[in-house]
């Protein structure tokens, strides 16, 4: 399902030693795989099975925007340091209203307590809100109820899965 959006969303936004950006392909080979591999399993991909997924997942457009951190300072290394994902659904409820999923939120290890966890949920969010939608959810630990509460998010419901 392609975005309907006129317009990509304006991801980018830097303080000129972290750069967030969406996902390029090219992040594969800057420890994109390695950091998602720190929140839960995440074998390898080939060059060939990562660019099919980011095809598959770019077809998306607007309605599914993966941001990056990008280190600055360790240039040309261009290391990505945290990542973060919102999944737009759409709904007939609320006469065709959109809700935010947040996803895939991970920085790496040597790279905690620096703010980009926060930085790179506020930005998510503040792309939900922009592209309409009435809310914002996501599953998490109990342990990251205070981080996520610091990200803007309050307690709500009870998550039920099934896993395959
Ligand atoms: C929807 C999902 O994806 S849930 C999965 C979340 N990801 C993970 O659990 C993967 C492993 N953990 C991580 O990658 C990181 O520790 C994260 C993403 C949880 C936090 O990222 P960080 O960059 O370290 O957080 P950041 O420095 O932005 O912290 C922001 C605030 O939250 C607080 N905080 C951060 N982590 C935690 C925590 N685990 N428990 C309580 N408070 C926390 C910080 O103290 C800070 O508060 P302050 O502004 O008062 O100083």
């Amino acid at each position: 399902m392609a975005s309907t959006s006129p317009e990509p969303v304006a991801a980018a936004e830097t303080d000129g030693s972290i750069l967030i950006r969406r996902l390029e392909i090219a992040d594969r080979e800057r420890g994109f795989l390695s950091l998602l591999a720190q929140l839960s399993s995440c074998p390898d991909l080939t060059a060939s099975e990562f660019a099919a997924c980011f095809a598959d997942l770019a077809a998306l457009g607007d309605d599914h925007v993966i941001l990056v951190a990008e280190d600055l300072s360790a240039a040309p290394d261009r290391r990505i340091l945290s990542t973060g994902c919102l999944f737009v659904e759409r709904k007939f409820l609320r006469g065709g209203g959109k809700v935010g999923h947040v996803e895939d939120v991970v920085v790496d290890a040597a790279a905690r307590g620096r703010g980009l966890g926060l930085r790179v949920v506020r930005r998510l969010v503040k792309i939900a809100k922009e592209a309409g939608c009435y809310k914002v959810i996501l599953d998490c630990t109990p342990e990251l109820r205070a981080y996520y509460a610091k990200c803007g998010f309050v307690e709500k419901g009870v998550q039920m899965a099934v896993y395959f």
